[in-house]
């Protein structure tokens, strides 16, 4: 194990408060390493640098815990791809309880690898399109937190999301500059039952690079009409 980023990954992850034990510490390693094998055979992503792994997905993913309520609390990671945010929060964060959610079934058979190979408990990975899962029972109005990043912009990410959230959860959304995109959601955030909380400008350790986290109280119950069939919120954002 190279000290070099396991170091960047505990100075990294201390920026946002999180204290990291050596076996969480071990875990990511490995997640990393598992991460690497499988991304020669199936896109996971684009980033391969040992270094740029811990910064980009891991330390990023880990800059939302603290907008975690310190509970056993159930969260959805909508188009998780390799697992980010879902995976390094699950370590970082044991008493949470995961589902990552992505439409790519390759990427599901990864997730599932990484699951039994940490042996992590109380996570799980579905294979399905957040529009579809969003409208079964099971799934509705569920969880205390949805995530996501990197997958859509802000309209069509409520439709997406928000129909997961319980009233009184929060949806968090990782973006880059999240300006034009805030500005164009108000129309989404009446009809689903969403009211912006805050909105946190963050720097990512090592970089010069600014990161957007949006939080988004569910203030209403969504409308059972939503979200839309699949392929229609990005077809047709509520705008
Ligand atoms: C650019 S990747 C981002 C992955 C990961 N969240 C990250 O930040 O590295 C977007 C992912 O969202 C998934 N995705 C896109 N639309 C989706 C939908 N409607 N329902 C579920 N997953 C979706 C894709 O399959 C892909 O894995």
């Amino acid at each position: 194990m190279s000290n070099g980023i396991v170091d960047m990954l505990i100075a990294g992850s201390k920026e946002y408060s999180v204290l990291l034990t050596d076996s969480q510490i071990g875990e990511l390693i490995k997640y990393k390493d598992i991460l690497k094998e499988w991304n020669q055979k199936i896109n996971l992503t684009a980033i391969e640098d040992d270094k740029e792994i811990i910064i980009k997905h891991f330390i990023d993913s880990l800059s939302i815990i603290p907008y975690l309520e310190n509970k056993e609390i159930k969260l959805i990671d909508v188009g998780t791809g390799g697992g980010f945010p879902g995976i390094p929060i699950k370590i970082a964060f044991d008493k949470i309880n995961v589902t990552l959610l992505d439409s790519l079934d390759k990427r599901i058979k990864f997730l599932n690898n990484v699951i039994s190979e940490l042996k992590l408990q109380d996570i799980r990975a579905c294979h399905g399109r957040a529009e579809d899962f969003g409208m079964m029972e099971e799934n509705r109005e569920k969880y205390d937190v949805a995530t996501a990043r990197a997958v859509a912009n802000l309209p069509v990410l409520l439709e997406y999301c928000l129909p997961f959230v319980k009233v009184g959860g929060i949806f968090i959304a990782m973006k880059g500059n999240s300006t034009e995109e805030v500005d164009a959601s108000n129309k989404a955030l009446d009809v689903l039952g969403g009211k912006i909380e805050k909105i946190e400008n963050i720097n990512l350790p090592f970089t010069d690079a600014v990161r957007n986290i949006v939080i988004v109280k569910k203030i209403k119950s969504t409308p059972k009409k939503y979200p839309r069939k699949a392929g229609k919120p990005t077809k047709e954002p509520i705008l």
